[in-house]
């Protein structure tokens, strides 16, 4: 039989799952504070720097070649650069959930995460355990028409079933999964799962972008299993909002 070790079994092994800066976080936009500082995001993306599509065991996961600045990100809330190293998911056992950030209390059915480390630093690794190291773009699916760039990704998954199964995928541009409006939210918190360091600046797009039902239930017939392990549905892979501990959440619109 199967047995998950959920969110609520971390603090075990990683203590800093109890820590001050700790994602994701319920967003309430009424108690955000609008910063006239904060400048619009500038996301760079070279689609020859995609290199290839994976299923690490906790979701799907598209990476590229980070040894240039080619795909970046700079302003919004960050100084410096910070470069593109990954993209990935989180979704639900259903429509009505699968979200991690959520906003006064709504779950999305998915967010997608762009990851992006520090160029101040040598490697994301170097990055990854830094209080600066990484800049992580949020944007949340909501149900509607069918999202013809995300399909991109979608027919690729019958050959990543499994954890451990990866394939080439060349030229994608993720800037076509970004929403047309790029206000967002902004706070200093974690990764939202294992080790959970507190390195991440969260930028939460305040737009949400488009995918179907249909499109949904494709994520839901990835594995959590490797090949030939009983068959364990990748759903429900988002760790569920953590405390806010005094922090503030800034908006870079009114
Ligand atoms: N879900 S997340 O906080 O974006 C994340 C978790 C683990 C590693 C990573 F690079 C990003
Ligand atoms: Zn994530």
């Amino acid at each position: 039989m199967l047995i998950h070790t959920g969110p609520q079994k971390w603090v075990e092994n990683f203590p800093i799952a109890d820590g001050v800066r700790q994602s994701p976080i319920d967003i309430v936009p009424g108690q955000a504070s609008y910063d006239a500082g904060l400048k619009p995001l500038t996301l760079k993306y070279d689609p020859s720097t995609c290199l290839d599509i994976l299923n690490n065991g906790h979701s799907v996961q598209v990476t590229f070649a980070d040894d240039t600045d080619s795909s970046s990100l700079t302003d919004g809330p960050i100084s410096g650069l910070y470069r593109l190293k990954q993209f990935h998911f989180h979704w639900g056992a259903s429509d009505s959930k699968g979200s991690e950030h959520t906003v006064a209390g709504t779950k999305y059915p998915a967010e997608l995460h762009l990851v992006h480390w520090n160029t101040k630093y040598t490697s994301f690794s170097e990055a990854a355990s830094k209080p600066d190291g990484l800049a992580v773009v949020g944007v949340f699916l909501k149900i509607g028409g069918e999202n013809p760039n995300l399909q991109k990704l979608l027919d690729a998954f019958d050959t990543i079933k499994s954890k451990g199964k990866q394939t080439s995928f060349e030229n994608f541009d993720p800037s076509t999964l970004l929403p047309g409006c790029l206000d967002y939210w902004t706070y200093d918190g974690s990764l939202t799962t294992p080790p959970l360091y507190e390195s991440v600046t969260w930028i939460v797009c305040k737009e949400p972008i488009s995918t179907s039902s249909a499109q949904m239930a494709k994520f839901r017939t990835l594995l959590f299993s490797a090949d030939g392990a009983a068959q364990d549905c990748m759903v429900d892979n988002y760790r569920p909002p953590q405390p806010l501990k005094g922090r503030t959440v800034r908006a870079s619109f009114k």
